[in-house]
């Protein structure tokens, strides 16, 4: 007699491949992510620190406000756990335990020579060390900006995330990733970790 089987993950079931880049366009309305940026806008910036908490200015130039000192955003926060909970049983499958993090919008000015090099989100840090998926929300109307453009880069070619406003990427935090400088306007994103056990 064969043991009973589980049933496959739907990743699995379509083939196995990790997604590298999962886009999930109109995520959140234009009203919805105007409304977030206003929240923000007042709340004290804090200019960005890399995963190491170090601040060197050819790496990354942005400015921070977490959302969890920001009043009023849990309805963000909820949101933003259901679609890394639909992205990751449809794509990842990835053993993810909490967002031990709050939820973080940065702010690229072209003025300030806004941009993000290359890197990955896993850092030395006890949580940065956990993080398994990443997720960012394009919060600014794409034609206000130029430049400024999310890419990942799971293997020798690069990936250009969707820039619509409402649009939620998620990829895998190992993947190296940039925020291309950029020229014109200024862009707000919203990005944050989902933490978990290490991979085996
Ligand atoms: O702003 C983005 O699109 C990406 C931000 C990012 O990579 C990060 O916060 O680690
Ligand atoms: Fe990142």
């Amino acid at each position: 007699m064969r043991p009973p089987t589980l049933p496959l993950p739907q990743c699995l079931e379509r083939g196995g491949a990790v997604t590298p880049l999962h886009a999930m366009p109109n995520a959140f309305s234009v009203v919805e992510c105007e409304r977030i940026i206003a929240s923000t806008a007042l709340a004290p910036k804090d200019e960005a620190l890399l995963v190491g908490q170090t601040r060197d200015h050819n790496q990354r130039r942005a400015e921070l406000v977490w959302i969890d000192q920001v009043d009023g955003m849990g309805w963000v926060m909820e949101r933003l756990i259901d679609f890394v909970r639909i992205s990751n049983r449809e794509r990842f499958d990835f053993d993810l335990r909490d967002f031990a993090e709050s939820p973080q919008v940065a702010t690229y000015d072209a003025a300030s020579g806004g941009h993000f090099a290359w890197h990955s989100d896993i850092g030395d840090g006890r949580l940065a060390r956990q993080r398994k998926l990443t997720l960012v929300l394009q919060l600014s109307n794409s034609k206000s900006y130029e430049g400024g453009d999310l890419q990942v880069m799971p293997s020798a070619n690069i990936l250009t995330a969707n820039r619509e406003q409402g649009c939620v990427s998620i990829f895998p935090s190992f993947s190296l990733h940039q925020v291309t400088p950029i020229t014109h306007g200024i862009r707000h994103s919203l990005t944050v970790w989902s933490h978990g056990p290490s991979f085996r």
